[in-house]
């Protein structure tokens, strides 16, 4: 989530290790930043809307001998930035807190801004009034929050700074006669501190008192909302189609004649279904216990768990923990359209978990600028074999993930990839047959990546919007996803069966969290998803939760009546998704909608 660091010395902070420190905390989320300082007997709060190593620049705290930063990824309270300063106890926070709507009447305190952070400093405040101790701030805090709390809390009248953590997104070490903290060890490393340690728990040092106001600096609010607030109306609901189509459908699985190259056998049954091969049986657990034995490590942790926030990726995370009894860093790249709900659900496993979070965010407005450039031009040439570009941009995890292994020393990869995800059909609308053999694979042939970008260059020409900004970065994004060396991975399904319903009540046990406009739970943290699906459903009848149900078919885990009575719920459009994703990408919902509508369909209407 946010990065977090500070330097606590005696003496004027260095600038390179400053820097260095400020570097990599945008890493971390980069949509506004923050300092916290000391300097001359006094405590200062900046913040500005624009990258943490700008405000630095501008700033410049050379002659402090505290400086602490906050860059921030927003994912609560637009209108408020870190570090969040109340009754004179200054905050600096990474992490959801889940709960903290809830807390304020537990404490008996109203909340003054809209970030969740704030609840850390009231917490904290309530505590000692109540005549807890500093040693025990954290504690309380603990206790009552529910998410990730990794966090620095200042409290300039007691000379204290306490940093803690309940999932271990927060290191400390020392150099020289200093302190150093970090939301990664990485960096620590970078500045050559000694003593690295990971703070699972609290920190209590010594700063300078003082009686005096926090000095907060009148921060500038950001144009381009990052939270849109939901606001809904009937008229555009009204817009979303859901009409029951008669499609012929494949005879074993829901498979409708317009799934690009379905061909149909004498009794109906299609050839997606007669070249099926099993995918859902579990090799021998033991097999992988052996395999990890050798990465397994006496401290730190030792594998990394590509996280999303979907339902996979957090049953895959509580296996490895709780089975597997592995100590993974969980990798998530948010790119702008992981939702808020699979923000919070990030949150919860790694808080619960007491996993630690590396999060490598993007330019979140950039990305959405280049969705909104690439929708605009796919509804001038609607094509369904170019819906795909519009998740382009989610490629760069695959670029990503290296650098963490890089910076984190951890080269096992655990994946908690669906097996029963296989959405063929998303390139054989651009005219790539299925290729039946597949497995999940993370590297694509040399030729069928170079098939793939020249039908897919054919249909750009379409609409010479594409060539726009985003070209760049979606073509990279391909590179990283296709072509880079995947080495020292293990699909956690190859061992553990995947079970809907097990999947499912584990995640209950968690407080998982569900969306309010689906019954199903996968897909629920991608925000692009709701949108796509319902293109898809509009223009050619089916989804891609009508292949994950006939695979369940093949697999033998749900009967086809049942499948079919699934999706017939489950392609119903989302509107409140399907809307926070026009929102957030800043598109008319009336016109977008009405475009899709307008496609001529792949079925007799
Ligand atoms: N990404 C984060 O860690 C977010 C921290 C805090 N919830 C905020 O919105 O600022």
């Amino acid at each position: 989530m946010c990065g977090i660091f500070g330097i606590i010395s005696k003496t004027p902070v260095s600038k390179t290790d400053l820097n260095i420190l400020a570097k990599h905390s945008q890493q971390r989320g980069k949509d506004s930043s923050g300092l916290f300082l000391y300097k001359n007997n006094e405590y200062y709060v900046h913040k500005a809307d624009y990258p943490l190593t700008k405000l630095v620049k501008n700033v410049a705290p050379y002659s402090c001998s505290i400086v602490m930063g906050h860059s921030r990824l927003i994912t609560n309270g637009l209108s408020d930035n870190q570090p969040i300063v109340r009754d004179n106890i200054g905050v600096i926070h990474n992490g959801i807190i889940v709960n903290h709507e809830g807390l304020w009447e537990h404490i008996g305190k109203k909340p003054q801004l809209e970030i969740d952070t704030e609840i850390i400093a009231a917490i904290t405040q309530w505590h000692l009034e109540s005549g807890g101790t500093v040693e025990d701030v954290s504690t309380t805090v603990l206790k009552l929050c529910q998410g990730v709390v990794a966090c620095a809390v200042i409290i300039p009248q007691l000379g204290k700074l306490l940093i803690f953590s309940n999932n271990g997104s927060l290191y400390q070490g020392d150099k020289n006669d200093s302190i150093a903290f970090a939301s990664e060890s990485y960096p620590l490393t970078q500045i050559g501190c000694k003593n690295i340690n990971q703070v699972k728990g609290v920190r209590i040092l010594d700063i300078p008192k003082s009686n005096n106001s926090i000095y907060s600096e009148k921060q500038e609010i950001r144009k381009t909302n990052l939270i849109p607030t939901l606001t809904t109306s009937n008229f555009e609901e009204h817009l979303l189609e859901y009409k029951k189509v008669s499609i012929r459908r494949c005879t074993k699985c829901l498979l409708p004649e317009t799934m690009p190259f379905i061909k149909f056998d004498a009794d109906g049954v299609c050839n997606y279904c007669n070249n099926y091969k099993l995918r859902n049986i579990p090799k021998p657990k033991e097999e992988l216990f052996e395999l990890v034995e050798s990465y397994r490590r006496k401290v730190g942790n030792d594998c990394i768990v590509p996280f999303s926030g979907g339902r996979d990726s957090c049953y895959g995370l509580h296996l490895v923990v709780k089975e597997l009894q592995m100590k993974p860093v969980a990798y998530t790249y948010d790119w702008g359209m992981v939702t808020d709900l699979g923000r919070r659900n990030i949150s919860r496993m790694c808080a619960e978990l007491g996993v630690e979070n590396i999060i490598v965010a993007d330019d979140i407005e950039k990305k959405r600028k280049y969705i909104a450039q690439n929708l605009s031009a796919w509804l001038k040439s609607p094509h369904l074999g170019m819906v795909s570009i519009l998740t382009a941009g989610d490629k760069h995890f695959f670029r990503h993930i290296e650098t963490v292994k890089k910076q984190t020393g951890i080269s096992l990869n655990l994946w908690g990839v669906n097996p029963l995800e296989v959405t063929h059909f998303k390139a054989g609308f651009l005219g790539i047959p299925p290729y039946f053999d597949e497995k999940r694979v993370y590297t694509h042939g040399i030729s069928k990546q170079l098939r793939y970008q020249y039908l897919r260059f054919k249909a750009m020409l379409e609409s010479p919007g594409y060539f726009n900004a985003s070209l760049w970065d979606t073509l990279s994004g391909e590179y990283y996803r296709s072509f880079t060396k995947k080495s020292d991975y293990f699909h956690i399904f190859d061992y553990w069966t995947w079970d809907e319903k097990l999947v499912e009540d584990t995640l209950d046990s968690y407080d998982w969290e569900r969306a309010v406009d689906t019954n199903a739970t996968w897909r629920i943290g991608d925000g692009t998803a709701a949108f796509y699906n319902y293109i898809y459903y509009t223009v050619a009848g089916f989804t891609e939760h009508d292949t994950f149900r006939s695979n369940q078919i093949r697999e033998g885990q749900i009967t086809r009546d049942k499948a079919l009575a699934l999706v017939e719920d489950e392609n119903r459009p989302r509107y409140p998704n399907i809307k926070w994703y026009l929102d957030t990408v800043g598109m008319d919902f009336k016109e977008v909608i009405q475009a899709v509508n307008a496609i001529p369909k792949l079925y007799p209407y």
